[in-house]
């Protein structure tokens, strides 16, 4: 039996799990799928290591309509596939590791202590991340797991990118700008390091664009500033969150509206964004095909907030070398790649249609100053590298 890594990657819409088989130092896919659609259309699908599809069935609301049911479903459908191989550890994407992790982390009884202490700061995840470790503890206590954070990247930041305009004893007291989507940004720029390591070198923006959205700046491949901050509410529109948000409407919200902070969270997390702009879908697809005027309202102010994120990291960076498309949406909706760089002329950014139609990797024009990329993600590869490397640091 070969040696073996199982990762999970729970985010705000999907399940995606990958098993790879331990090759020295590295990691090779055995297999990969996901459980989306969860609450909306669930759909349960998985390809082996050469593409051929294993399963892909589709699940109602009422099997499938929240997180825990489709952990259940893919327990389920995996565990046969496990037995197969002997497996030395689980990586788990963490998304919150606070001000304390800067590094994956073996996970222990306090460092999963810690860990729910900041569900409240990443209520569409961190719960979801956490329930996973805690069942296969039980279950498996003599199992390796590994956390791996969403923050953990973006620690190494500059102080004033750290910082809310907010009284001191705020910041001690954790109150930051953590940033997230961390392993996505660390992939793709490992990535952009191997198509092109000048640009890699250079001033960099990752645009994230998921069901979850953030932009990053990098120097040299280090996190410099990113639209996310002290959670994954901030900074661009998303499928249901509201993105950057005048703080005072909260203020009206509770003392003029009546309404409760748990009210109020459940509106910026679950009914806002694309959902709350369009009042027709969260998701992009359905957006990007209706006729109504509140789609293209909402598709509109997406793509004005990620090209006026691009230029206010450029500002950060003091130029741009290459902007990178990732994640659903940046990997594969031209139209969207196409709109946000329209906005971005004034900074020489210039597209070549036929490459961007055809999600190529290279899509800028001849003559656009920065480079223009579409790099798929894979925080899953990060996640089993992570593991592997903690489990058996000499190898
Ligand atoms: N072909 C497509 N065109 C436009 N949007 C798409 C397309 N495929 C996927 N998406 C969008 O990508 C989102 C999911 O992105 P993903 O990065 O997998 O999200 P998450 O990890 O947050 O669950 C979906 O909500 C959907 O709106
Ligand atoms: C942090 C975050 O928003 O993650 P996702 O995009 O996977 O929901
Ligand atoms: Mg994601």
């Amino acid at each position: 039996m070969s040696e073996a890594i199982f990762v999970v990657n729970a985010g705000s819409s999907s399940i995606k799990f990958k098993l790879y088989r331990v090759a020295g130092r590295d990691v090779a896919l055995i297999l990969g799928g996901a459980l989306d659609g969860i609450g909306s259309c669930p759909r349960l699908k998985a390809s082996d290591e050469a593409g051929d599809v294993l399963v892909d069935r589709s699940f109602t609301v009422d099997e499938i309509g929240k997180a825990s049911q489709a952990q259940h479903a893919i327990g389920d459908w995996v565990t046969p596939h496990l037995a197969e191989h002997d497996l030395i550890g689980i990586g788990h994407r963490v998304v919150h590791g606070g001000p304390h992790y800067s590094h994956p982390e073996l996970v222990t009884d306090e460092v999963l202590r810690t860990l729910e202490s900041f569900i409240p700061l990443a209520p569409l995840h961190q719960l979801t991340n956490l329930d996973p470790i805690r069942v296969i503890r039980e279950r498996r206590p003599d199992l390796p797991q590994v956390a791996c954070f969403d923050t953990a990247f973006h620690r190494g930041h500059p102080e004033v990118a750290d910082r809310f305009a907010l009284p001191n004893e705020l910041y001690e007291d954790g109150v930051r700008r953590y940033g997230f989507h961390g392993l996505s940004y660390e992939y793709v720029s490992g990535a952009l390091r191997e198509l092109a390591p000048e640009l890699a070198r250079g001033r960099v923006v990752i645009c994230h664009l998921g069901s979850g959205a953030s932009a990053c700046g990098l120097l040299d491949g280090r996190s410099q500033e990113s639209t996310m901050s002290f959670t994954a509410l901030d900074g661009l529109p998303m499928g249901t969150r509201c993105g950057a948000l005048d703080p005072g409407v909260v203020l009206h919200l509770i003392e003029q509206k009546g309404m409760s902070p748990a009210e109020v969270g459940h509106m910026l997390y679950h009914d806002s964004g694309l959902r709350g702009l369009s009042g027709i879908s969260n998701d992009m697809r359905e957006l990007l095909a209706s006729d109504a005027p509140e789609a293209a309202l909402a598709v509109d102010y997406f793509t004005l907030h990620v090209a006026q994120a691009v230029a206010q990291l450029a500002v950060s960076l003091g130029g741009l070398d290459a902007l990178v498309f990732t994640a659903g949406i940046g990997e594969r909706a031209p139209e969207i790649r196409a709109r946000v760089c329209a906005r971005l002329a004034l900074l020489g950014v210039a597209l070549d249609v036929a490459a961007n139609a055809a999600d190529e990797t290279f899509i800028d024009a001849d003559g656009s100053l920065p480079s223009v990329l579409v790099i798929p993600t894979d925080e899953e590869r990060m996640i089993a590298l992570a593991t592997l490397r903690l489990l058996r640091p000499q190898a």
